[in-house]
């Protein structure tokens, strides 16, 4: 039997940010995928995954889920121990959304009602939203349940806000000099401790205004921006979030970035930011002309997501 794939996500706007109520942007990323699948378990790969949803499944059988969106956990259970594994390329760590891809998989095989993806309304959304949320915290702690969604919808998401979010259309891939892309940092990353970071920085005021007055002002005027194919105040506001959290997300710029980080500010070449909550895995570079940033950025591993 042949199960769905599912994609590895890019929060390309909002880490943070849609903690504190701003708005995101996020998309499919078809290059990694992943998908569950039976085997004799007889490689150390599906051993752990099949142990790690185990793990996860023993999680799911005391959880308290909303009303119309309970997981049959027994079965789930049977076909573990006939040696289910999610076989995922989606490198785990990384901000692309390995827990996110799974959660989505295992929701889609396992939920006693089907909520087939073209047929969900805004209000569902919503509601699914909060159902990933949980599932999901296992994870990493607190989640905002956006990596499963965008997942199982397989469709760009706007976060509108905290409560809301709706789909949305990105404009079309051209082949132009312009490119959005990934660099690796070259070590993992972990959600958690990053996001604890974060908090631990928002208890003083002055980051707060800063937060709330710059940094949320440039990632919506950016999302804005690109949606509305408004090139030159989509890379005016880039630079200014990178500026920003040059200053202020320092502890989640992976050490590896720094220099080239600064680099992209001082010779307007390209610009960076972080993809997910960052402290390793990938970053995000935006740029103008990536035949000559591509140059500039010899040495480091780097996948063009988007054409412009
Ligand atoms: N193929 C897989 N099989 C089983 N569990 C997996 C698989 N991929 C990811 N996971 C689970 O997801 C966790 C990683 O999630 P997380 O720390 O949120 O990072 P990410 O940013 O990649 O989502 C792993 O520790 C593991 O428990
Ligand atoms: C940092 C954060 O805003 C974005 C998620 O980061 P990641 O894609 O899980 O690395 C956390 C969250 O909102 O769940």
């Amino acid at each position: 039997m042949n199960n769905p794939l599912f994609y590895a996500k890019i929060l390309l706007f909002g880490e943070y940010g849609i903690i504190e109520d701003s708005q995101g942007l996020t998309l499919p990323y078809s290059f990694y995928k992943g998908s569950l699948k039976f085997s004799d378990l007889s490689t150390e790969f599906e051993k752990k995954s099949n142990e790690s949803l185990k793990k996860y499944s023993d999680y799911l059988l005391n959880l308290d889920v909303p009303n119309g969106f309970e997981i049959n956990v027994e079965d789930f259970q049977k076909d573990i121990a006939k040696g289910l594994f999610f076989e995922s390329t989606i490198p785990q760590g990384y901000g692309v959304g390995s827990s996110g891809a799974l959660v989505a998989a295992i929701f889609e095989k396992y939920s006693v009602e089907k909520f087939p993806a073209e047929l969900i309304s805004k209000d569902q959304l919503k509601s699914l939203k909060v159902v990933f949320g949980i599932l999901e915290s296992y994870f990493h702690g607190k989640s905002s349940g956006i990596d499963p969604l965008i997942c199982y919808m397989n469709l760009p998401i706007l976060i509108e806000n905290k409560e809301s979010v709706d789909k949305v259309s990105i404009p079309a891939e051209h082949i132009g000099k312009g490119a959005i892309f990934l660099i690796d940092s070259g070590s993992v990353g972990e959600t958690g401790p990053m996001v604890q970071i974060f908090f631990e920085k928002m208890k003083t005021e002055g980051f707060r205004k800063t937060m709330k007055e710059e940094f949320i002002r440039y990632n919506n005027a950016c999302i804005d921006a690109f949606l509305k194919k408004e090139m030159t105040p989509f890379f005016k506001n880039l630079k200014s979030l990178s500026v920003w959290a040059y200053e202020h997300f320092k502890p989640m710029i992976p050490e590896s970035i720094y220099k080239i980080w600064k680099k992209g500010l001082d010779t307007n070449a390209y610009y960076l930011k972080l993809c997910g909550s960052g402290g390793g895995g990938y970053i995000l570079g935006f740029t103008k002309d990536y035949a000559k940033a591509e140059k500039m950025l010899k040495g480091f591993d780097k996948e063009v997501i988007y054409r412009f």
